[in-house]
């Protein structure tokens, strides 16, 4: 189980573009095709099942919208960085 992150720990990792919210991490990326914004929740499913750690991802006309939260935590952790820098990561690809 991992530890909860304090809101100084979350700013200090928190990847470029990335904002907390309460007591999730969140980002938007936005596509000028839909069906590359399905494309992209696609893979960001493929990287949760391989981590075993599953956002909330939201898709939109032309914008998609991922949500990290560490449910059995209750709030922020490392989990939660990681899932982001490997999603920055699969994006910048
Ligand atoms: C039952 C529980 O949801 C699972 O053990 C895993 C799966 N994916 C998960 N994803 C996220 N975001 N948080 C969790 O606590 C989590 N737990």
């Amino acid at each position: 189980m991992a530890d909860i992150l304090s809101d100084e720990e979350i700013e200090a990792q928190l990847p470029a573009e990335w904002a907390q919210d309460d007591d999730e991490i969140v980002r938007t990326y936005e596509f000028d095709d839909y069906l590359r914004g399905v494309n992209f929740a696609q893979m960001v499913g493929e990287i949760a099942e391989s981590q075993f750690h599953h956002p909330e991802i939201i898709i939109r006309y032309s914008e998609v919208e991922i949500r990290l939260t560490s449910h059995e935590e209750g709030g922020i952790t490392d989990d939660d960085i990681e899932m982001a820098e490997l999603i920055e990561s699969e994006r910048n690809a």
